[in-house]
């Protein structure tokens, strides 16, 4: 075994990772069951938006040339000559002084060419009055004026949210092409691991990395495939990756990758004759992770360490995964914040601190989420983001600018702030 392992720059082990991914192939999917999934071609409109001149309003539509001269001396009256109910429509050739009664969302019939509010009339049996003169188009949403047929109104690569679900719905788009999503194996690697019902003998811990790595791939809408925890055997280990590599996209391992008697990871991808991309990256936590392909399937070496385990998935994993799911913005949001807590010591290695993100009054603070070492697993939950420290000569302390990785935008805060 290679004990002295080469560390690279977190930023070239990133890059060596997304680098040799691709997008899967593409599906058709009903429209209903898009959202969060990746569009693969762009979203053309099929056509105008308005399709038809309508009603911005509840009132009648007149012919704005019969409202000059009105106001409120001189009140001009029309007679209601016929009615256009919202899904609806009316031929009928307006004469002078008469007017349609007509719903907000109603085609406005070709003779008339302003709508007037109920509300700007005066109404009496079949007829109404009105007190000022109306321009043409007022209070009508012209064909086209939102787009028009041929318009890109989402491109491909960009995730479907509601408000794409919503033009698929208006375009007549039943069935969207998506790129296919990964089936991504987990195998939580250690002869010291039992599952959550198992009693806790001497030397054993629950696999909490298991279930933390499938909730990880469940909050970007990926769906995991779960392999029963494995001792630390060579063979049978080689063996279920090699069943897995028949059944999954890409695998993801916990545990044994350092340079233990009993860490199999790094000469298992070896003998599977795949392309080892680092063994060794300059970070805290998360330093031996190591990262393999084998022709298309990237292979996640995570390390035990839980919150090695965690933030090496953030880093090097996530991103991979929104590479093959189609996206083209595959990186996490990075904001500057304000430290609220000290990191006196220096270190070589750039660090990466779970943390709790919070926002007062348009500033982004960020406070470190507890017990922070490789081996912490309670500070990760208290986290929605990550503190990024550069490696080098000086330390951080509280009121320092610092980077900080989202790693759950979905996290409010607890006032109202509008
Ligand atoms: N001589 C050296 N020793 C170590 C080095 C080194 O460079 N030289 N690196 C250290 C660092 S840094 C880390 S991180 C760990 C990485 O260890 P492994 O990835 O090989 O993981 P294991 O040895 O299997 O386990 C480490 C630790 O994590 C616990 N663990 C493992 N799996 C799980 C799980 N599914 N759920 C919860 N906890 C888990 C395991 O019990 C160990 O305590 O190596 C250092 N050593
Ligand atoms: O991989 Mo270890 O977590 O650097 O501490
Ligand atoms: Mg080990």
């Amino acid at each position: 075994m290679n004990l002295n392992r080469t560390p690279i720059a977190v930023s070239e082990a990133v890059r060596r990772v997304v680098s040799g991914i691709s997008p899967l192939p593409v599906e058709t999917i009903s429209y209903t069951e898009s959202y969060g999934r990746i569009l693969a071609r762009n979203l053309a409109a099929s056509m105008d938006v308005p399709r038809f001149d309508k009603s911005a309003m509840d009132g009648f539509a007149i012919r704005a040339k019969d409202s000059r001269g009105a106001s409120g001396e001189n009140r001009i009256t029309f007679k209601v000559a016929a009615e256009v109910p919202a899904g609806a429509a009316s031929d009928y050739e307006l004469n002078e002084n008469e007017a349609f009664r007509i719903m907000t969302g109603a085609p406005v019939p070709k003779s008339a060419d302003a709508v007037v509010m109920f509300e700007q009339t005066r109404q009496d049996a079949g007829s109404f009055s009105i007190r000022r003169p109306f321009e043409m188009g007022e209070n009508i949403a012209i064909q086209g004026e939102e787009c028009t047929v041929g318009d890109i109104i989402v491109s491909a690569g960009t995730l479907i949210n509601p408000g794409a679900v919503a033009a698929l719905a208006t375009f007549g788009y039943k069935d969207v092409e998506v790129y296919r999503k990964p089936v991504v194996g987990i195998l939580a690697t250690g002869s010291e691991l039992v599952d959550i019902d198992a009693p806790l003998e001497v030397g054993k811990i629950r696999n909490s990395n298991g279930p933390m790595i499938k909730s990880q791939l469940q909050r970007m809408n990926i769906e995991p495939r779960i392999y029963a925890l494995e001792a630390d055997d060579f063979e049978t280990l080689l063996l279920r990756v090699q069943q897995m590599l028949g059944e999954v996209d890409a695998i993801i391992t916990t545990g044994g990758v350092s340079v233990g008697d009993y860490d199999h990871l790094p000469k298992l991808y070896e003998a599977l004759g795949a392309k080892e991309l680092f063994n060794k990256v300059g970070m805290r936590p998360g330093s031996v992770t190591t990262v393999s392909m084998l022709g298309s399937k990237p292979m996640f070496g995570l390390s035990g360490n839980p919150s090695a385990c965690y933030t090496g998935f953030e880093l090097f994993a996530r991103p991979a995964f929104m590479k093959m799911v189609g996206h083209d913005r595959i990186f996490a949001p990075v904001l500057n914040a304000v430290l609220d807590g000290d990191f006196k010591k220096a270190n070589p290695f750039t660090r990466f601190i779970r943390a709790e993100i919070d926002y007062r009054e348009g500033r982004v603070y960020a406070t470190p989420a507890g017990f922070n070492k490789s081996n912490a697993v309670t500070s990760i939950a208290k986290s929605n983001g990550i503190i990024v420290l550069p490696g080098g000569t000086r330390g951080y302390e509280k009121g320092d600018g610092v980077k900080v990785m989202m790693t759950d935008m979905t996290t409010g805060i607890d006032h109202f702030d509008i």
